[in-house]
């Protein structure tokens, strides 16, 4: 696990989004080609191959049966949600954009008018584990930007989705559930089937097969990011914990075999520390098998000379999520660039983001963090410019954009503009 910042195994990890499209891509675009050709049928006989599951009248599931799942569920996790769909919302509530107008006093009125998007499917991961928070993560931002309709796909491993994620989707405002998951569902909410209703934009996680498949829809509808395989970076000096750095690696590698876990220090004696405890750790995890495989080939921990390299090192890695377990974090904080959430201190273990801090945690992976930002109510929105002259004001630039569209050779653009001064 400890190797230097030039090692095969460091490449392997920068390189791990390239090294999944190579894999993946082409079982991924043969399952798109086929829903869009064949629909229902196709969407069938994938959930029978990977959910193991007939699809009958009953895989769309209304608002009456979420309602039902919301009131039967234990209050001790009914509460949680509640409290966790409070925060979400009021972070992201302050992410939301207004309308603008400017009146300028030369008889032109510029602007920007914000609307919701119309439609929007969520996906909701649920292959090896079952995801109450992705459900709030995705569908409150959606709410709160005033969003008409949203409808989730999540797979239903033998026909079942557990009752936390369809009670947290009638808390978040879904209006529909399609039990279908992987590429197959992604597919059929991005060109629609006899039962699954197109719509204008796909967000979510997912694994690979879901991340891939929204790469390749996306200009048929909009998605969010590509949020694949879950990471964890972690910089720590020698104030951290080893314990509890430890612990946050696993709880990202226990996500999937292909989540990435990742330390960087220039403390050779925490490396070696972290090292040990992690095996110790290991043994007691009940996802063992899935952790380790995850730890042996997208896991490291890396030695550097100094904090400086080690912002270097995660910039580079661009991950997902990146831990400071550094004594000064906010120092550090102003050295990266490139991370989908950064977590501070000792005592913010990855964790609450992804249940209950109010950020999201549908984040950007695979290096993307580099260019894309965290799902936000903002992606749900789009904007109209707003444009009005008086017959003063189009006199006033009418010989420019009559000099430039006659420059373009496109005169009935300049005719546009003489007719009417
Ligand atoms: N980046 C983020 O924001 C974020 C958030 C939450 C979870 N995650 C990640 O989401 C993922 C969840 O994965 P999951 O597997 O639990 O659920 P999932 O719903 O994403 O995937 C399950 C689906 O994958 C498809 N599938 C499985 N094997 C296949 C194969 N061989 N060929 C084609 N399709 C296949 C099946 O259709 C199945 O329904 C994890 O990687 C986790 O780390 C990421
Ligand atoms: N860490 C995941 C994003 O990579 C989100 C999540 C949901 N539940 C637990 N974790
Ligand atoms: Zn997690």
């Amino acid at each position: 696990m400890i190797i230097d910042k030039n090692s095969d195994k460091l490449n392997k990890i920068l390189n791990r989004g390239e090294l999944f499209d190579e894999k993946y891509l082409s079982v991924v675009m043969d399952i798109l080609k086929d829903v869009r050709i064949n629909g229902d049928k196709a969407v069938k006989s994938y959930t029978k191959k990977f959910d193991n599951h007939d699809l009958n009248e009953s895989y769309v599931i209304g608002v009456d049966e979420l309602k039902s799942s919301f009131d039967k569920l234990e209050s001790g996790l009914k509460d949680s949600l509640i409290k966790a769909e409070k925060s979400i919302r009021f972070y992201h509530e302050k992410q939301m954009e207004k309308t603008w107008l400017i009146n300028g006093n030369n008889g032109i009125v510029l602007g920007q008018k914000i609307s919701p998007v119309e439609n929007v499917g969520i996906y909701v991961p649920g292959g090896k584990a079952v995801y109450p928070s992705s459900v709030l993560m995705n569908s409150v931002p959606a709410n709160v930007a005033g969003v008409e309709n949203i409808v989730m796909s999540t797979p239903a491993a033998y026909g079942k989705v557990q009752e936390s994620v369809l009670a947290a989707a009638y808390l978040g405002g879904v209006k529909k559930v399609y039990k279908i998951g992987g590429a197959q569902a992604v597919a059929a909410m991005a060109y629609g089937t006899e039962t699954v209703e197109k719509v204008d934009k796909i967000v979510g996680p997912g694994n690979i097969f879901v991340a891939l498949a929204k790469k390749l829809v996306f200009g048929f509808v909009d998605i969010d990011m590509i949020a694949g395989p879950s990471e964890i970076t972690i910089i720590a000096d020698e104030s951290a914990n080893p314990q509890f750095i430890a612990a946050d690696m696993l709880s990202q590698a226990e996500h999937d075999e292909m989540a990435s876990s990742v330390l960087i220090t220039y403390s050779k004696k925490l490396a070696e520390s972290v090292n040990a405890e992690l095996k110790k750790q290991l043994e007691e995890l009940p996802r063992k098998d899935i952790a380790e495989a995850s730890l042996k080939d997208f896991g490291a921990i890396v030695l550097v000379e100094n904090l400086e390299e080690a912002a270097e090192v995660s910039d580079r890695i661009a991950p997902e999520h990146l831990e400071l377990c550094v004594a000064n974090p906010y120092e550090l904080m102003f050295k990266v660039r490139n991370a989908g959430a950064i977590f501070l201190g000792h005592y913010t273990p990855e964790a609450v983001g992804d249940y209950i801090a109010g950020p999201n945690h549908t984040l950007p992976t695979g290096g993307s963090a580099r260019f894309f930002s965290p799902l936000g109510a903002y992606d749900f929105l789009k904007r109209s410019s707003i444009v009005n002259f008086t017959k003063d004001a189009l006199r006033e630039c009418a010989e420019d954009v009559m000099g430039i569209a006659n420059s373009e050779e496109l005169t009935a653009h300049a005719k546009s503009v003489k007719i009417r001064i």
